[in-house]
């Protein structure tokens, strides 16, 4: 790059204010002795030019490869549009929030799945920012491997992307701002060394690292690697959920991270997966909802009394598959392969509603107005899942009321964070607003349904639906990715896998390829960070 240019951008800079020390908060909380303000260029043309054309410079110089660009939104988008306009690129814009009329989209503009997006942002400092945008886009089916950013504050933002699988090249380090501010005497000696201090002791993902001013991604970190926890470390974390701790037990034991999708009509197919494909499973999903249920009421069968007794009819006229036997044979298969029941029954209500949904804190009756009714329906879940999940909309009370009926049966809940839907709207705010209500309920909520890993503690539990071996999607929307990109590049913990395996001519070979392709992509992620 021109090193004269970039000297003389980073003395503009400081003259409009976009440099500022002093004591400021960053988006993480943290206390800064310097703050970049690049919101301030909208008012300086020139400057915004200057800025983008140096940002495209380092595109060509990387020669980097992509058929669009999106701006981290708010200030980096008229940067794109600056540069997209000028060069002729088609660009997307990422909106932060979806639109509750219209297409409801998240991402605008034209794009094909497998398109691939270069992202563009004014300033990093962990990286989060990238990681968002780039997550949204590529929940979209856009590919995101490179970003360029004006700003970097070397506090890790570049290791922490790499570790995502985004090369992240910036056109300006902190160490080389402070550099021409010293020598242009914009500042001295004693603001200088702070500032180093603070940056040297705040970086967000590996202390001590410096990136030099505009310097190339080095191809190999030269950091000291860092190896992931195991799912055999985690389960051994102090304040691991003891479920959590059993399934990562599981996992480990068993060398898989498959969660089989059950999704069949009858119970007795149901049995048989969970026979035959138990010992490839982690976790054995279900939705008993498909599955056929009493439409005679005991009627058809004259068998009333045991209708009463069992809640199973086995009737010639509706053939009831859901029964207390039925959920019984269940556990013993579960039991006898060694893998959880996790029932996705989506709860969505409030708490008091979801709690009798979920069953009894006791199992008994309850009665309700005078009239005796037995809470939890007629699927009892509490008695036999041992993970149910919820959505985050109704705000914590959805969590406190399932908690209250499974936490003292050990059972674990998984919270929404992100759907494999197209158009879902669990994204962005909406995404870190359910990670904090799984955080307040640490106790009961053992991880995620999500499309990525989107906390880094290492006790929840990450567990992905839409997974095939070939990226894609079907007619009602449901977008599916590889468990590589899963497992290895988006840091989930689990692959939920159904048609997949279902719709396989032969279930248990497909099982097989499924467990194998999971388990390669966590081996090589633990042992290559
Ligand atoms: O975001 C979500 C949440 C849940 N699911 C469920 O996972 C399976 C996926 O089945 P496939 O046949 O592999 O598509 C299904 O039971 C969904 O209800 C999801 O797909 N996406």
């Amino acid at each position: 790059m021109d090193d004269a240019a970039i000297d003389s951008l980073i003395l503009k800079l400081h003259d409009v204010n976009a440099v500022k020390f002093g004591e400021y908060k960053l988006k993480s909380g943290l206390l800064t002795p310097i703050y970049i303000d690049l919101r301030v260029l909208v008012s300086h043309p020139a400057l915004m030019n200057q800025v983008s054309s140096l940002i495209y410079q380092r595109v060509r110089e990387e020669g980097l490869q992509f058929d669009s660009v999106c701006g981290v939104p708010y200030t980096a988008l008229p940067l794109a549009t600056i540069i997209c306009s000028r060069h002729e690129i088609p660009m997307l814009i990422r909106r932060k929030e979806a639109k509750d009329y219209g297409t409801k989209r998240l991402v605008e503009g034209s794009f094909k799945e497998g398109d691939r997006c270069l992202v563009i942002e004014d300033t990093v400092t962990s990286g989060s920012s990238i990681l968002e945008t780039a997550d949204v886009l590529q929940n979209e089916g856009l590919k995101v491997t490179d970003a360029v950013v004006l700003m970097d504050r070397e506090q890790g933002g570049v290791e922490m992307l790499d570790s995502r699988g985004i090369r992240l090249f910036p056109v300006i380090g902190l160490s080389r701002l402070l550099d021409v501010l010293l020598s242009a005497k914009r500042i001295d000696g004693q603001t200088d060394q702070s500032v180093r201090t603070f940056l040297r002791e705040n970086n967000t993902f590996r202390p001590g690292k410096q990136n030099g001013a505009g310097a190339p991604v080095p191809k190999k970190p030269c950091v000291e690697p860092k190896r992931e926890q195991s799912y055999a470390d985690r389960a051994q974390l102090p304040g691991v959920h003891p479920l959590a701790s059993k399934l990562l037990r599981i996992m480990e034991e068993k060398r898989s991270n498959l969660c089989l999708s059950a999704d069949v009509s009858t119970g007795e197919e149901l049995l048989q997966l969970a026979e035959s494909l138990g010992p490839k499973i982690c976790m054995l999903k279900t939705h008993v909802d498909i599955l056929k249920v009493c439409v005679c009421g005991g009627e058809g069968g004259r068998q009333n009394a045991r209708w009463e007794r069992t809640r199973s009819c086995r009737c010639d006229v509706c053939r009831q598959d859901f029964t207390a036997a039925f959920s019984q044979k269940l556990q013993a298969s579960a039991e006898k392969h060694n893998f959880l029941l996790f029932e996705d029954r989506k709860f969505a209500d409030i708490g008091n509603t979801v709690k009798h949904q979920y069953g009894e804190k006791d199992g008994g009756p309850s009665i309700v107005i005078g009239v005796s009714r037995r809470a939890g329906g007629i699927f009892q879940i509490s008695s036999w899942s041992h993970v149910v999940n919820a959505h985050a909309v109704p705000g914590p009370g959805v969590v406190q009321g399932l908690r209250e009926v499974g936490k003292p049966l050990g059972r674990g809940c998984l919270l929404i964070a992100q759907m494999s839907s197209q158009g879902s709207l669990a994204a962005g705010d909406y995404t870190k607003a359910t990670l904090q209500i799984a955080e307040q309920h640490a106790d009961f909520v053992i991880g995620f349904i999500c499309g990525s890993k989107i906390t880094e503690r290492p006790e929840f539990i990450h567990m992905t639906p839409g997974v095939q071996l070939e990226a894609g999607g079907d007619k009602l929307g449901q977008q599916y990715t590889t468990p590589e990109e899963v497992i290895g590049r988006k840091g989930s913990d689990i692959i939920i896998v159904g048609r997949g395996i279902l719709e396989a001519s032969d279930r248990l070979k497909a099982a097989e390829s499924y467990r194998k392709s999971g388990w390669d992509a966590y081996t090589k992620r633990v042992s290559v960070q």
